[in-house]
């Protein structure tokens, strides 16, 4: 049985060393709106100004080359959080003194929307919401008391039962167990995404519950993860996750898992736990059908910044991984986030070098390398959390700008098998940020494959050998190194993220805590839905009459009163065809106007509905 004393054994502790903070004069902060004006009409929308500095940014290619030079850059710029062992070299990013100088001012006012977003401000203006997301791992600096009575009350109830769980005290009413071994996670986007990637950095070989995933509506997907569940489904948690509590894919895997429950035989209430706001329809769902657990979300959490929430903590602590540390490594970042000295603060360095190498347009691809199998899924996490930020059609002035940073990588040295290639000689169109972790194996399991080597410098030699090499055709590189992969460390990296996202956000006058973007594709995914209806409906139709009446797309489309809609009416028949809901009588789908179509049985309850 796994250790639990270590899920939550220390209280997150806020002793930081003090960074030495220079005296500097405060340059007067340029004043951006408290509150947005509404957005105008697209058709009024004005093109922003240029987001580039006034300076003229030298060529890539004036990077300093001369390695004494370099060296002093190195030391001159070395951030390092000396508690977390974590370091910041920005020296491979080429920004001129009298650029930070031009942005200093943008950053201390960036830094103000920081510290007032903190307070509890409305630092989320299109959804009228504040940004808390900090507060998970600091309680005290909740704005009320109620909020913070929340935030405690949560993580003592995540604890407790996930020291019950993995102690046995809270088992399923039948397995041969005796005790939960999986965890079923269903959630998508935020809901998924933090608890993928933290799973894979930390959980252990062999944590007390295994977790799998159900992230999207794909019915083969969902087969699989419970095929391989097996018999295993009778000792599963399943863990429904959604804040908004409505998400589709959610909803579907949720249907889909409580169907295979029902299957087996197997009462899912008793083995379902909801993460979600309060009095959602999952809340309500879980509720009424009296499931294992609840636990909440907050609507000033948003998904992408969701790890720290129950959201992350529960799946995280049912591995037997130590959340309390992760909010203990998340909260010394953030503190030295708070900083109003650049370069003593990890986060604004990293918003300055994006802003540098991506001229504040986005310019160039954010190219996460972590050189650890461990981090593999750190590129997918910060593609939500950077894009879905970033990634905006309007500033806060109304201006469309469409702003955003691309994200994209998996692992070194893995990735320098595949583009890596493109990276050093092809389109310049990227800069990279390695994650170096210094610690290759635990104590005493090292061992030298030839004399004086080991794995791990192959593995430290293939990172410093890419970034040279990089840097050699000019091609900028941040480096971010932890001691090792453990749950303080991978709490201070979501936290520096996070952080860095939102000082950018600003810098760029953007709001990074909504996604306006997401909901047009799931309306128009609805509107999808509704033609399907209608096209079955017609297909029905005329296929309760004697003799059965095939039908060409013109004729469908045009009873489903929707001729402009054929090319999707099209697909939807072949979707249908595919999985032998509707059946070709003529023509074939590669040939879209020769087809008939008919539906292989008349349903007379939807005729006469
Ligand atoms: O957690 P849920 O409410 O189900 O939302 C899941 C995801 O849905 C949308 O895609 C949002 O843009 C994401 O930010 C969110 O994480």
């Amino acid at each position: 049985m796994a250790s639990i004393s270590g899920i939550c054994s220390s209280s997150p502790t806020l002793n930081h060393q003090n960074h030495s903070t220079p005296k500097r004069r405060r340059t007067p902060l340029p004043s951006f709106p408290s509150r947005p004006k509404p957005f105008p009409p697209r058709s009024l929308a004005r093109e922003a100004p240029a987001q580039l500095s006034s300076i003229t940014k030298p060529h890539h290619g004036g990077l300093e080359k001369d390695s004494r030079a370099l060296w002093r850059r190195y030391v001159e710029w070395l951030y390092q959080h000396k508690e977390l062992g974590l370091y910041l070299d920005v020296s491979r990013v080429g920004f001129t003194d009298e650029f930070v100088r031009e942005m200093e001012p943008r950053f201390q006012a960036a830094l103000r929307a920081m510290e007032d977003l903190e307070k509890g401000a409305i630092a989320n203006p299109d959804e009228g919401r504040m940004v808390g997301h900090y507060w998970l791992r600091d309680s005290s600096r909740a704005p009320t008391a109620f909020l913070k009575t929340q935030i405690d009350n949560t993580l003592d109830a995540i604890c407790s039962f996930a020291n019950d769980v993995v102690s046995g005290k809270i088992k399923p009413p039948s397995s041969p167990e005796g005790r939960f071994t999986q965890i079923l996670s269903v959630g998508i986007g935020g809901s998924a995404l933090g608890p993928q990637f933290v799973a894979e950095a930390l959980a252990p070989d062999n944590p007390p519950l295994k977790i799998r995933f159900i992230d999207n509506t794909d019915p083969a997907g969902i087969d699989h993860q419970i095929a391989q569940l097996g018999p295993e489904l009778a000792s599963t948690l399943v863990l429904v996750i959604s804040k908004s509590g409505g998400t589709p894919e959610t909803r579907n895997g949720l249907l889909e898992v409580q169907k295979a429950f029902r299957e087996a035989g197997l009462n899912f209430p008793k083995q379902g736990v909801a993460i979600t706001q309060e009095n959602s329809l999952l809340d309500n769902t879980a509720r009424i059908e009296g499931w294992l657990a609840r636990f909440p979300m907050f609507d000033w959490v948003g998904g992408r910044t969701s790890e720290m929430s129950a959201v992350g903590l529960l799946p995280a602590a049912l591995q037997s991984i130590d959340i309390r540390e992760m909010l203990a490594g998340a909260a010394l970042m953030d503190e030295a986030n708070r900083s109003t000295v650049i370069r003593n603060n990890p986060a604004a360095l990293l918003a300055l070098c994006w802003y540098w190498a991506t001229d504040g347009v986005g310019s160039k691809d954010m190219v996460i390398l972590p050189y650890k199998d461990s981090l593999l899924l750190f590129s997918r996490y910060l593609q939500q959390l950077v894009m879905e930020s970033l990634g905006k059609e309007f500033d806060l002035d109304g201006n469309r700008v469409n702003q955003g940073i691309s994200v994209y990588g998996n692992k070194g040295s893995t990735d320098q098998h595949a583009y890596i290639q493109q990276l050093r000689d092809g389109v310049h169109n990227f800069f990279v940020t390695f994650i170096e972790v210094l610690r290759d194996r635990p104590p005493g399991h090292d061992w030298e494959l030839e004399p004086g080597v080991t794995c791990g410098d192959y593995l430290f030699g293939m990172l410093q050998g890419t970034r040279s090499a990089l840097y050699a055709n000019n091609r900028e590189s941040l480096t971010v190194t932890v001691q090792e992969v453990n749950p303080r460390s991978v709490g201070a990296l979501i936290a520096l993220y996070e952080r860095a996202v939102g000082i950018y956000a600003s810098i760029i006058n953007i709001n990074a805590y909504h996604q306006p973007g997401v909901e047009a594709g799931k309306k128009a995914a609805g509107e999808v839905l509704a033609l399907q209806k209608r096209v079955l409906a017609v297909l029905n139709e005329a296929s309760c009459k004697e003799p059965v009446e095939p039908l060409t797309l013109e004729e469908v489309a045009d009873r489903c009163h929707a001729p402009e809609d054929i090319e999707m009416i099209y697909k939807i028949i072949a979707h249908m065809a595919a999985n032998d809901r509707a059946l070709i009588a003529e023509g074939n789908c590669g040939s879209p106007r020769s087809i008939k179509v008919f539906l292989g049985e008349c349903n007379l309850d939807e005729l006469y509905a």
